[in-house]
């Protein structure tokens, strides 16, 4: 089994609602995410995926996050834009366009900063 990963970022504004302390007024972050795939089956040319495709499909999904208030985002209306919501919407969104590669999408991880990261991983 082999696991590949690639990385990216995006910058954006959030707050939390009713988050006892600063993070519930608006504020931004240049989060960074890291993705991670596996799959058995090395392909002609003996790659799993091109990573190439994987940061494609990645740059995909976060620029439509890239500048926005996350709060405004429909994805987020009823919850909120926590780096946990935030790893498990790329990870739906980028899941089905992984599938046809053969590959798996394993693990998303959002970092606010260097020192605090979320993942989401499939169950
Ligand atoms: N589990 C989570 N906890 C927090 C989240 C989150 O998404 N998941 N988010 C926040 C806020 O977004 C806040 O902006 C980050 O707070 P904090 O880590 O305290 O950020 P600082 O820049 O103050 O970092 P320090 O390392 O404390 O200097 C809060 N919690
Ligand atoms: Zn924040």
């Amino acid at each position: 089994m082999f696991e590949l990963t690639v990385k990216d970022e995006f910058a954006a504004a959030h707050y939390l609602r009713d988050y006892p302390g600063a993070c519930e007024r608006l504020h931004g972050h240049n989060w960074k995410v890291e993705i991670a795939v596996r799959g058995e089956k090395l392909n002609e040319i003996d790659v799993l995926i091109d990573f190439k495709d994987l940061k494609k499909h990645l740059k995909e999904v976060l620029d439509e996050l890239d500048h926005q208030n996350l709060n405004e985002h429909p994805a987020f209306q009823d919850k909120n834009p926590s780096s946990e919501n935030i790893a498990r919407y790329i990870f739906e969104k980028l899941a089905p366009k992984l599938k046809p590669y053969g590959v798996e999408l394993i693990r998303v991880t959002v970092c606010e900063t260097e020192r605090a990261c979320a993942s989401f991983v499939k169950a």
